[in-house]
């Protein structure tokens, strides 16, 4: 049987070019995976703080604190953005990009554990700029990071405490996620380097 022979299920495109890393449902069954990790890390949402890193970093930790929420029978989970950019350690490298807003949830991050959240993890830098960003803001009991791709490559002594999915790749590729209501449709896939999958995944 082929792959185009296959019955798929609605909401799981065909993928004829095997790129596609998760779909729409599985990026939403690893969001809630995720969500109960960090409960069970953290003995419940008590001082939860999740701050996401623009851009795609921001949606998901709204729909992480959304789950969190729902699976604890909790009020709101705080939840913010933390903006990195001017704390690149490649400004002088990169073109210029606009910095994004930090909005930090109006009981700060003092003494709590703040969860820093972004769609993928590759080099560390970006994480390190957040920290570097963090410690200007405050002073956190513990910060813990979730990913949904973590793709390798580390340049930095930096790893995620919850991750979506762990994914082999080559220095060639790029991890490309799309988030409906962000990007129209939803859906992780592996492009060569350079390239861009435009428009709705489906
Ligand atoms: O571990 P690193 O090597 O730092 O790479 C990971 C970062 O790269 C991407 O952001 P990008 O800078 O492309 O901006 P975007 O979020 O606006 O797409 C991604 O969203 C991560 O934030
Ligand atoms: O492949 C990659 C590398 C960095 N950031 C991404 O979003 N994808």
């Amino acid at each position: 049987m082929t792959r185009a022979d296959m019955t798929v299920p609605a909401g799981h495109p065909i993928d004829p070019d095997g790129r596609t890393v998760l779909s729409a449902p599985e990026i939403s069954r690893c969001l809630r995976r995720i969500a109960h990790e960090i409960l069970e890390h953290n003995k419940g949402a008590t001082d939860l703080v999740l701050l996401g890193i623009p851009s795609r970093g921001v949606e998901l930790a709204s729909r992480l604190a959304a789950m969190i929420a729902e699976v604890e029978e909790c009020g709101p989970i705080p939840v913010g953005d933390l903006d990195i950019t001017m704390h690149r350690d490649d400004l002088r490298r990169q073109p210029t990009r606009a910095p994004m807003r930090t909005v930090i949830p109006a009981g700060g991050i003092d003494g709590k554990v703040v969860v820093l959240v972004d769609d993928v993890l590759y080099s560390g830098r970006t994480i390190r700029a957040a920290l570097d960003a963090l410690a200007d803001l405050g002073r956190p009991r513990a910060v813990r990071l979730a990913v949904l791709v973590d793709r390798g490559h580390r340049e930095l002594p930096i790893r995620a405490d919850h991750v979506g999915k762990n994914l082999p790749t080559s220095h060639q590729e790029k991890v490309q996620v799309r988030l409906a209501g962000f990007d129209g449709g939803e859906d992780i896939v592996r492009i060569a380097s350079g390239a861009t999958v435009l428009g709705d995944p489906a």
